[in-house]
């Protein structure tokens, strides 16, 4: 059935997911907060700063009056940086209520507080909406999304029924969801391969090979599941779309917004400058402190994380990091349950 959607954000990722949605039969308002870029799209079908080459149907209504579109929509879809939901969740919850349901596309941990979006969302509206919350997340970049190209991704929510509702707006040939009751686990994960994004295009500016990134995606992955183990997350989720699926696209996609953030840092551009140069949100930027703090508070190892935010906040020479991430202390790769499983070894 045809629903009314509200697609807050007209980025790249926004736009792509509101053409999916369109394409599907669905009555679509993209939201934006850049009247210029409202002219664009409605004059020439194309939002040229960032998705250029995908058509934007004439269908979609594009517009910047948030409220509006928000009050008459059946679900409403958050297509803003992970810095911006907190305010934008604050404007739009007088017209939120347990009829519409609320989908967050964004991947970060909130900076000082270390939240994940759904506490943000949670926190802002007083609990009492969080059955309506839905994450869509996994390994998707919208420049392949806006084109067609066969995608597979995740919709986690707390009531499997509105999980699964989310899953049939978004289905088609070329859009395949799943769902996932593990909302931590998912969460987790979008948020902090962004972090491990920035470094193997760091390692892949260094001039450091397929080794190398192989390593930090793996050991990546290793400790972003430990982390989320500790929050309460499925250990399984991290072997899914969401874990080990966006951090191979995020941190080998030339698409990728971090990974070209961390090859300009590689390069030796200075961390504001290489941030800068990208022109769209890098999330895992905010989202390393984040995770540095979150680790620290939760008594996680985070080896990679840690130097991350060195070589991000601290000035670290990332030779040196690499360096000194090669020459930590020996340990066994599954060191989390030798003992308990293999207790004589
Ligand atoms: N670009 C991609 O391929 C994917 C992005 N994501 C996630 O989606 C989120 C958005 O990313 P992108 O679209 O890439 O970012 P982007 O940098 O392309 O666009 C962000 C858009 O949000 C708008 N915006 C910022 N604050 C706003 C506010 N307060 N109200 C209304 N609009 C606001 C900006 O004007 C801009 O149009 C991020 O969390 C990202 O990690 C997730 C999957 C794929
Ligand atoms: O989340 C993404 C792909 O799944 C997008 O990653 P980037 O923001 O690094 O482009």
């Amino acid at each position: 059935m045809p629903e009314q959607i509200a697609v807050i954000g007209a980025g790249s990722w926004g736009t792509a997911l509101a053409v999916v949605l369109a394409k599907n039969g669905h009555t679509v308002e993209l939201i934006s907060n850049n009247p210029e870029q409202i002219e664009e799209i409605r004059e020439t079908g194309e939002n040229s700063a960032y998705l250029p080459g995908v058509k934007v149907p004439s269908g979609i209504y594009v517009h910047g009056d948030m409220e509006e579109s928000v009050k008459k929509a059946g679900i409403v879809l958050l297509g803003i940086p992970s810095h911006a939901v907190r305010e934008v969740v604050r404007q739009i919850k007088p017209y939120l209520n347990r009829d519409k349901i609320v989908v967050n596309a964004a991947k970060g941990l909130e900076e000082n507080t270390m939240l994940r979006m759904s506490q943000v969302f949670e926190q802002e509206t007083g609990g009492t909406l969080q059955d309506n919350f839905v994450v869509l997340t996994g390994p998707s970049h919208a420049e392949e999304v806006g084109r067609e190209m066969p995608t597979a991704i995740v919709a986690a929510g707390r009531k499997r029924m509105i999980a699964e509702k989310v899953q049939d707006i978004f289905m088609s040939p070329n859009f395949r969801v799943y769902t996932n009751p593990d909302i931590v686990g998912v969460e987790i994960g979008g948020a902090l391969k962004n972090v491990i994004a920035i470094c193997t295009g760091v390692a892949e500016g260094l001039g450091l090979g397929d080794n190398s990134k192989a390593a930090l995606i793996t050991r990546g992955l290793a400790e972003i599941a430990r982390l989320g183990v500790k929050l309460g997350a499925n250990p399984l989720t991290f072997a899914g779309l969401t874990g080990i699926g966006d951090l191979i696209v995020t941190c080998t996609s030339p698409h990728s917004r971090n990974r070209k953030a961390g090859l300009a840092i590689g390069r030796g551009k200075s961390v504001p400058e290489a941030i800068a140069s990208v022109k769209m949100v890098v999330e895992g930027f905010r989202t390393t402190r984040a995770a540095w703090q979150l680790a620290r508070e939760q008594g996680v190892v985070m080896p990679i994380t840690e130097k991350a935010y060195e070589v991000l906040y601290e000035g670290r020479n990332p030779r040196e990091a690499v360096y000194e991430l090669m020459t930590r202390e020996k340990k066994h790769e599954i060191e989390d349950v030798i003992s308990s499983t293999y207790p004589d070894w």
